[in-house]
């Protein structure tokens, strides 16, 4: 059973389906990469697995128990930080999380404790300030200790790295990735690189659906190779060679890069590789630089939504 499963999810504002039949599923112990350009719809799909949003169709299940709208229910296995989380700046992080678990209903002794170990993993353990003098990357990691505070069996951050400077969003990772094993994580963001730092799955959601869903070793490998740079000395003809490397079936984009260099993305680099030279002899074209790349995040990102 997934700790996160959703069938046929739908959300209309409007005419606009925002989430359009969208289905997923996040197995337990996984940190799963939830990625899509700003208007996706990646905030949306999350205020509906916590119940804040209404879908207009689809179901959602978290550790089997059936989400259901402005009930709380299904919240007791999430831990969820909000993209812009709140806090009472006039408190401590201890007397802050105190509260939390007090309200949350736990018991002191095993509240204080809990705090205690929360406070260290998020590196706020000796930070004895008000949180109203906290940087921005010091309230998301009290969020994330927040959102962990009574256990839950996954935690979902909408875009916890995307306001935070290099140190911020690497303390940030850190913290997730030493999560790896003890909860199932939900991470939505734009940003790649992070994703592949931490996440061993994703799901990159596009105009409301999932256009590509997988282990990323396997994603990566899968695209590998299919890139190819190519540079020629002079923009001269680099319009009939643009035009010509189309009509190719195998090749499925062409994509120029300053005046002089394209880069072409191919459904069969073996094809690609003999054509390459005769096409260019025939149009009387030197060659300066011919390369396959290695397959990014990033070029399988837009391969991706520009195929989409
Ligand atoms: N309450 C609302 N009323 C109308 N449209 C909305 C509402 N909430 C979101 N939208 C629209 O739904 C689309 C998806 O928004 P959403 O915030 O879910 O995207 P996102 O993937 O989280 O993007 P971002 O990275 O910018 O936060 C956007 O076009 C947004 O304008």
């Amino acid at each position: 059973m997934p700790v996160l499963g959703i069938r046929n999810l739908t959300k209309r504002y409007g005419s606009t389906n925002v989430v359009n039949g969208l289905n997923l599923s996040v197995e337990k112990g996984s940190i799963f990469g939830f990625l899509g350009l700003n208007g996706a719809g990646k905030t949306t799909t999350i205020r509906m697995i916590m119940g804040l949003t209404r879908p207009n169709g689809g179901e959602i299940t978290v550790c089997g128990e059936r989400v259901r709208f402005g009930s709380a229910a299904a919240n007791k296995h999430i831990g969820y930080l909000p993209d812009v989380p709140e806090f009472y700046g006039f408190m401590t992080p201890r007397e802050y999380l105190l509260l939390c678990g007090n309200l949350s209903g736990m018991d002191m002794k095993k509240n204080k404790k809990r705090i205690d170990e929360l406070l260290e993993l998020v590196g706020l353990a000796s930070v004895k300030r008000k949180i109203g003098g906290f940087s921005r990357g010091m309230k998301q990691r009290l969020g994330i200790a927040q959102s962990l505070i009574h256990e839950p069996e996954l935690l979902i951050l909408d875009e916890p790295t995307s306001a935070l400077d290099p140190v911020g969003r690497k303390d940030i990772l850190d913290i997730i990735a030493s999560l790896k094993g003890r909860v199932t994580v939900v991470f939505s963001t734009h940003i790649l690189a992070d994703v592949q730092r931490v996440c061993d799955t994703i799901g990159i959601l596009h105009h409301g659906h999932l256009e590509l869903e997988g282990d990323l070793p396997d994603i990566e490998k899968k695209f590998a190779g299919q890139s190819f740079r190519l540079k020629v000395p002079t923009a001269d003809k680099m319009n009939e060679l643009k035009d010509r490397l189309s009509l190719f079936p195998f090749v499925r984009e062409v994509r120029q890069e300053g005046t002089s260099q394209l880069l072409l993305i191919s459904t069969d680099s073996g094809k690609l590789c003999e054509v390459i030279c005769p096409l260019l002899a025939e149009l009387n074209i030197p060659l300066s630089h011919f390369e396959q790349m290695e397959s990014s995040l990033e070029d399988v990102f837009i391969e991706v939504i520009h195929g989409a």
